[in-house]
């Protein structure tokens, strides 16, 4: 194997050491760092414009870095970029297959930048195909493909060659049900036969079910990394509770209450976040009594992943 051998035997994967990219004075990748090890499956989170697609970009050789390094099992992507394309599969952000051109003559497109041998790539395209719900569409043009159809056909372009390593770049966003389910599947079954995943998704709900570690990235750098689970306890560990009353209350006030994180007014209620949901509103009814005040509502949310994870980022830079 070329892969970086580690202290521990296990070979990485991908070895990213200080990358940095700027566009216009302006650092979209600001000095990132982070190994993954051959057979993991590794996650990539963060909000619009942290910077995701730009270091995928950088890790896969489409872009070259302004400063630090990235080796792809063991290559140097920007001085050995043939050596190491040849070993991984990449899933782009935006279709990268031909609109013109039927689903198998895409695929054979690929097969023929990769010098495959034309029937073992036949058997594989066809498998592909078959695995990804795209059987009976293979001699039908790209562009009357949905955007389910295209991203499953790409999979199947990035998988062609069999990769050890595979990128995708958001790979279900925006997808219908069956195309999720029918990728998530697929990744599921490369990694248990050793493949190992590099995604980067919007989707707390997804790195957590598949990921075994996964980095949050916010304007450019790396805040967060870890196993999927302490995500999910510090997750866990946040709640909201929403008030309006009948009168002008001050955010002084309010955060003044025992039990209260933060208090943000959205129109006419507050948002009130929490450790302990019974302390404050137990505390909200308290306060409303003594103010003279009347809670005309009172909702306690579940917290949505998207708030987390903002929490979770949030003032870190
Ligand atoms: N080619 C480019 N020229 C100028 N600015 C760019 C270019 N590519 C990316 N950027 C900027 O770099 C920042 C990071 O973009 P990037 O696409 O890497 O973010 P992201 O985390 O992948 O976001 P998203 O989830 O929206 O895809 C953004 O502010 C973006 O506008």
């Amino acid at each position: 194997m070329n892969g970086v051998r580690e202290r521990d035997g296990a070979e990485s994967a991908i070895e990213a050491a200080d990358l940095r990219k700027t566009f216009n004075g302006f650092a979209a990748v600001d000095g990132v760092s982070f190994s993954v090890r051959e057979g993991e499956v590794f996650g990539f989170l963060g909000p619009n414009g942290a910077g995701k697609t730009t270091t995928v970009r950088m890790l896969t050789g489409v872009i070259r870095p302004d400063g630090g390094s990235a080796r792809i099992l063991g290559h140097d992507i920007v001085r050995a970029p043939v050596q190491a394309k040849q070993r991984f599969g990449v899933v782009p952000e935006t279709t990268n297959a031909y609109a013109d051109l039927t689903a198998w003559q895409n695929l054979m497109l690929v097969a023929g930048l990769y010098g495959l041998d034309r029937s073992r790539a036949g058997e594989r395209a066809a498998a592909l195909l078959a695995a990804l719900g795209l059987s009976g569409r293979q001699d039908d043009r790209v562009q009357g493909f949905s955007k389910g159809m295209k991203q499953r056909l790409i999979l199947a372009m990035a998988l062609l060659h069999e990769p050890e390593l595979l990128f995708l770049d958001e790979p279900t966003s925006g997808l219908d049900v069956q195309s999720t389910h029918l990728i998530l599947e697929m990744l599921r079954d490369l990694n248990a036969a050793g493949t190992t995943i590099f995604l980067t998704t919007h989707n707390m709900e997804e790195a957590n079910s598949l990921c075994d570690r996964v980095a949050i990235m916010r304007k450019g750098r790396i805040v967060a990394l870890d196993a999927p689970e302490r995500l999910k306890m510090a997750i866990e560990r946040l709640h909201t509770v929403e008030v309006s009353f009948d009168g002008q209350v001050e955010a002084g006030a309010l955060a003044a209450l025992s039990g209260i994180v933060s208090a943000d007014r959205e129109g006419d209620r507050w948002v009130i976040a929490t450790g302990d949901v019974d302390a404050v509103v137990r505390a909200l009814v308290g306060f409303a009594g003594g103010e003279g005040l009347r809670i005309v509502r009172l909702n306690t949310p579940a917290p949505t992943l998207d708030e987390a994870f903002l929490r979770l980022t949030e003032g870190t830079r």
